[in-house]
């Protein structure tokens, strides 16, 4: 096995998770490039405190403490699928072009770590154990493992809900329109593509789903709290889940989302990074790939429940920062959806086949006065 990185960039020894480090995966959920796994201690039941010390301390006891840097931490590995980045030329692009960019308590701190393959089959079992029935790996993932050969993994910050939070994650996607759009444009970017989306897939069922981003990105740089209101309503349904008090949460998380300065300083950057739009540069150009990285990163949320006031500090973090390259045919994806976009009407909303109504509106139109209901 290749262990390229042994030390980190503040010269630390590199963590290494092996068969032997007392710790249990469980699986938490995936995308289609990683799977995020929770790791615990397996000495006490969710990590005894004592369990965890510095590198090379031991307990009271004498058995070895598990390393600190894990506490706190979820661990995410690469997928076996063809054309993904090395985990450790990701993670380098990602500590010069993206954390300079941002407060560290902004970001999901993303810790490199050194795997070996004996560790990555234990996490394949318990990844295979997750296609059983009943249990939580979505279907259309099955089958696919993680990679063997891959020598690292990254240690992330835990947005996860506990006993005391609950937890919240979207896109924000892009949060200025796009550089190459129509002036008269009636839709963001995000509400276009979602509009043609819409039509050329099912425009029946289209009607009643809600996808990933099911409000305008500009609503949420707004700072009107009317208008965050719309957007923030189906984001906090679709991640916290029906049964909780969501207009309770959406009431509490109000205020901070009109001050949020980081959706405010994420949209600048769009738009520093990528100025001039897809159809005129580069693709492979430095900025216009850390700009594609910015408009698909993950807002996660950590809310303080109501009733512990001890704890009443919301925690947001921007991550899924990875490189975002033109390779395998993603360049072309790009400028293609740019072209139609434009060229079929999709930002004008003057498209032949009228997307569904139903959903929400574009910032744009309102501020037009356009209402297609
Ligand atoms: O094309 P977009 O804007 O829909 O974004 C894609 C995302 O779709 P969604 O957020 O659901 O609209 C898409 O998300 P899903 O797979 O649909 O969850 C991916 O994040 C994709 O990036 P990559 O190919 O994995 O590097 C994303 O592709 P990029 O355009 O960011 O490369
Ligand atoms: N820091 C975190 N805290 C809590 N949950 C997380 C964290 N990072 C990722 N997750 C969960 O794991 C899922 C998959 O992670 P991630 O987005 O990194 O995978 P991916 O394969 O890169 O996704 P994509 O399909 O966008 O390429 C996320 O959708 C989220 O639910």
């Amino acid at each position: 096995m290749n262990m390229v990185a042994t030390r980190s960039k503040e010269g630390a020894q590199i963590l290494i998770l092996d068969q032997d480090t007392p710790v249990r995966v469980r699986y938490h959920a995936e995308g289609a490039a990683n799977v995020v796994f929770t790791i615990t201690s397996c000495r006490g039941v969710g990590g005894e405190d004592d369990d965890y010390g510095p590198p090379g301390s031991t307990t009271k006891d004498g058995t070895p403490r598990i390393d600190v840097r894990l506490k706190g931490k979820l661990l995410r590995l690469r997928k076996d699928v063809p054309s993904v980045t090395p985990v450790v030329d990701s993670h380098r692009h990602y500590e010069k072009h993206i954390e300079p960019l941002f407060p560290a308590e902004s970001l999901v701190e993303q810790l490199l770590c050194n795997v070996t393959p004996e560790f990555v089959r234990k996490c394949n079992v318990a990844l295979r154990m997750e296609e059983e029935p009943l249990m939580k790996r979505p279907k259309k993932r099955h089958g696919v493992n993680l990679s063997e050969t891959e020598s690292h993994g990254l240690l992330i910050t835990d947005m996860t809900c506990d006993d005391k939070h609950a937890s919240t994650e979207f896109k924000p996607k892009w949060l200025a329109q796009s550089p190459s759009a129509p002036p008269s444009s009636k839709r963001c970017r995000t509400c276009a593509l979602r509009a043609m989306r819409d039509v050329k897939s099912n425009a029946k069922l289209a009607q009643f789903r809600r996808d990933s981003a099911d409000f305008c990105p500009l609503t949420l740089v707004s700072g009107d709290k009317d208008v965050i209101r719309p957007s923030l309503e189906p984001i906090l349904l679709k991640s916290i889940g029906a049964p909780l008090d969501i207009l309770g949460f959406v009431d509490l998380t109000l205020p901070y989302f009109q001050n949020l300065r980081l959706f405010r300083m994420l949209r600048d950057l769009q738009v520093e990074k990528d100025p001039r739009g897809i159809l005129e540069v580069d693709s492979s150009n430095i900025d216009f790939m850390t700009a594609m990285a910015l408009r698909d990163c993950t807002f996660f949320l950590k809310i303080p429940n109501r009733e512990d006031k001890e704890s009443a500090r919301i925690e947001a973090r921007l991550g899924d920062l990875d490189l975002k390259t033109p390779d395998g045919g993603k360049g072309e994806y790009w400028k293609t959806t740019e072209e139609q976009l434009i060229d079929e009407g999709w930002y004008t909303a003057t498209e032949k086949t009228p997307a569904p109504k139903g959903r929400c509106v574009c910032l744009l139109s309102r501020n037009q006065g356009y209402h297609p209901d």
